[in-house]
């Protein structure tokens, strides 16, 4: 069932699915539209912008804005892939396992093809190497448009949606699109122009009236149709799927494979991974590339798939959903086939049953810019041999990926400003439509669209939106700072001048640090991690870098690491009858924030190194070896020769010495005594007392200084290590 603005498109006007087809079709010399469908839908209905589907639009539209992109085809020979294989106990094995055993396939534009196999057939990992997130332990080449894949190159014109919708929960649809279009989209455009594509991608996603939702409201399959639209903005000529369908019901599973179809009969290169699809959703898939045990079983167009199964033997019964029966057969049901079929399909060399090449448009497109898929390229093969080989493919890749439909190799400048329709749908003439805003496919080895300042603005403000957004977590801190302030200050009421207190108002101080480490590092901890997924989707994508990421994060969360911090202090100074100096004062005030911002980059490195689980208890963990060397438990100068050094390396100590420095040092004079003896009324006598006479306050904030700056330097390095890693 399909409806349009709402209203629903059944019963005799619509028989078969084939019916619901939708073909955009424009003119390139023509700004106005012209919308035609197969069979079926009445006249009105022509004009109708939108196209939902069961009342959710998931619509079907020209953008007329976008930057322009080209048909890409892909082509892989000899793919493999291994992982070492998991050690026996106390032995050491060199033996690897094969996760994908020297597949050969060719994804053209224009089509929708689905990656299909039983679970661990290797589809997700297939995907990843293809999308060029994995590149280590890979053998075998890739060519993009007949040229070597250059992973530089290719990275800016794939897009790669996930199986979950990393998204930040607390922006809304428009938020989150404005930020992505101003690290997408190049300078030349616009904010109107921006705006424009916005309207025009929400639009025919039918996301216009989930405008003001924040993402954590959505529901799940506007959560999948935001993803995309995030990635249309740029229009990327290439979108890796990885199981869309995962957690959607049928219905919103049909919309979205209904939007990738579209989307590929855009001229788009469309690949997705799929368990199981109904037959429903079977029909929409125009080539199928099939997996079992890491090789390919069939490779082919949808129809094909059962006379080519036929062909080695295997018999579907009728009325049994095909994808339902290479299921079975892949996973052993009826009997070990998948030797049969991997010779039939000859690991997927065969091109017996791919018989469409692609739609019209992108085909003749291509016959402009590629080589034939069979074709050996002498030296264009991009050899990845332990993924090193792809990082230096030539960059010749570019201006064979930069050639317009027309064989011309003109590509307008990243992120010009154009006028009219894109790559969505076909002319008139039959011409994949390119006109408009083109990207910038070879721009040198810079891969993103934007400036590394303007990429920082822009996450500075996205983040700390983010962080405003987030009430609870920002409410709580706040009050936890003015509740733990109150009640320090109440506890330890007036002290700070009572000589007979001197130990209570260095424990005091001693909690005070406390607070804020634990309070810093949780925060961070906390978030961090959870960030950490969209920061590894949108990287990946080629959003911005991680220098711009890592400093815009850094920077949002300082106003907060220095604002609480004074609250906290500004009620527990005054009513714990500190001295009444504002020099004391402003020493006391900046220790507090130093060791607030040492815990954040504590944080920080936890947060980056491991994720949520294991952050949230080694944060705390690694806290204890720095309170016990504070110098407030154990006097440092008792402490062995051979751990003492620890104490150096803990920041905890730098912060406790330099607030008691802060109130007792500076040659203060001696303190009221309200009974006959105080031991400790002389400030020197107590800063002795705890081996701190010796110790400077200024060295105390340098120390700080340098391990904030030090530790964020190594998460910085942390996150750049597991984002390589995970390749
Ligand atoms: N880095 C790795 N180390 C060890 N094994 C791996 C690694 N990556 C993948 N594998 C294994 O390779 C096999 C294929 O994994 P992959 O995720 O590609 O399967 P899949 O077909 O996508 O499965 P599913 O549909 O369940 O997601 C699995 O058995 C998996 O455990």
């Amino acid at each position: 069932m399909w409806a349009f603005r709402g209203k629903c498109v059944t019963g005799p006007k619509v028989k078969h699915q084939r019916d619901l087809r939708v073909k955009m079709v424009t003119s390139p010399k023509k700004t106005s539209q012209v919308v035609r469908f197969t069979e079926g839908v009445s006249a009105e209905e022509l004009t109708q912008p939108g196209l939902k589907t069961n009342g959710s639009s998931t619509g079907v539209r020209m953008f007329h804005r976008l930057p322009k992109s080209q048909p890409i085809k892909i082509e892989f020979d000899d793919l493999t892939y291994t992982v070492a294989a998991s050690r026996r106990r106390g032995q050491v094995t060199r033996e690897r396992k094969t996760i994908l055993d020297g597949v050969t396939g060719v994804f053209r534009p224009g089509q929708l093809t689905a990656i299909m196999g039983p679970s661990g057939a290797g589809k997700s990992t297939l995907l990843n190497i293809l999308a060029g997130y994995r590149v280590r332990n890979v053998e075998g080449s890739i060519r993009v448009n007949g040229t070597a894949r250059s992973l530089q190159t290719f990275r800016k014109i794939q897009a790669y949606i996930m199986q979950d919708d990393h998204l930040l929960p607390h922006l809304s649809v428009d938020e989150a699109m404005m930020a992505a279009a101003n690290l997408k989209l190049g300078p030349g455009f616009t904010h109107h122009g921006r705006r424009q594509v916005i309207d025009d991608v929400l639009e025919a996603l039918g996301l216009s009236s989930s405008r003001s939702t924040r993402c954590v409201r959505l529901s799940g399959g506007q959560k999948k149709r935001l993803s995309i639209a995030l990635e249309l903005l740029n229009n990327p000529p290439v979108m890796f799927f990885d199981e869309p369908t995962s957690g959607l019901d049928s219905n919103s599973c049909s919309s979205c494979v209904s939007l990738l179809k579209t989307l590929a009969e855009g001229g788009r290169t469309i690949i997705c991974t799929i368990h199981q699809p109904s037959s429903r959703l079977f029909q929409q898939f125009d080539q199928l590339y099939i997996l079992a045990r890491g090789s390919c079983i069939y490779r082919g167009t949808r129809p094909n798939l059962v006379p080519a199964l036929a062909a080695a033997g295997l018999h579907c019964p009728g009325f049994h959903n095909p994808a339902d029966f290479v299921m079975e057969a892949a996973s052993g049901e009826y009997g070990d086939w998948i030797t049969t079929l991997v010779a039939a399909s000859r690991n997927g060399k065969s091109t017996q049953w791919t018989a469409a090449d692609g739609s019209p448009a992108a085909r003749r497109s291509l016959q402009d810019t590629c080589h034939s898929t069979d074709e050996t390229q002498p030296g264009g093969t991009d050899s990845i041999s332990n993924g090193a080989a792809a990082a230096v493919a030539p960059s010749g890749a570019g201006s064979a990926l930069a050639e317009s439909a027309s064989g011309e190799p003109s590509v307008a400048a990243a992120g010009e400003p154009g006028s009219s329709s894109l790559l969505l749908g076909e002319a008139e003439t039959g011409a994949v439509v390119v006109s408009g805003a083109s990207q910038r496919l070879d721009a040198g080895r810079e891969p993103f669209t934007t400036s590394a300042t303007t990429q920082f603005c822009v996450l500075l403000k996205r983040t700390c939106r983010s962080i405003i957004r987030d009430r609870m977590l920002t409410m709580s801190r706040l009050a936890s700072h003015v509740l733990f302030g109150l009640m320090i200050g109440s506890l330890y009421l007036g002290i700070g001048n009572e000589a007979k207190s001197a130990y209570n108002n260095a424990a005091q101080l001693f909690f005070a640090v406390m607070f804020l480490l634990f309070g810093a590092l949780m925060s961070t901890i906390l978030t961090f991690p959870l960030e950490m997924s969209v920061m590894k989707k949108e990287y990946m994508n080629c959003w911005y870098s991680v220098k711009s990421y890592y400093l815009a994060k850094t920077v949002a969360d300082l106003p907060f690491q220095i604002v609480f911090p004074l609250i906290y202090d500004v009620i527990v100074y005054f009513m714990t009858s500190q001295p009444m100096e504002l020099d004391r004062f402003c020493m006391f005030c900046l220790m507090t924030i130093l060791t607030a911002l040492v815990a954040q980059s504590v944080g920080l490195v936890i947060g980056a190194f491991c994720d949520i689980q294991l952050a949230v208890f080694l944060g705390p963990i690694t806290m204890i070896p720095i309170i016990l060397f504070s110098g407030f438990f154990v006097n440092l100068s008792t402490v062995p020769v051979w751990l003492s050094w620890l104490s150096y390396l803990s920041y905890a100590r730098y912060s406790f010495e330099g607030l008691m420095l802060a109130v007792y040092g500076f040659d203060r004079e001696d303190m009221h005594c309200s009974v006959p003896f105080c031991h400790y009324r002389s400030p020197k006598k107590f800063l002795k007392e705890l081996d701190m006479l010796e110790s400077d306050y200024w060295t105390d904030v340098l120390a700080l200084s340098v391990m904030t700056v030090l530790l964020r330097l190594v998460g910085y390095f942390v996150l750049r290590y597991k984002l390589k890693l995970e390749r």
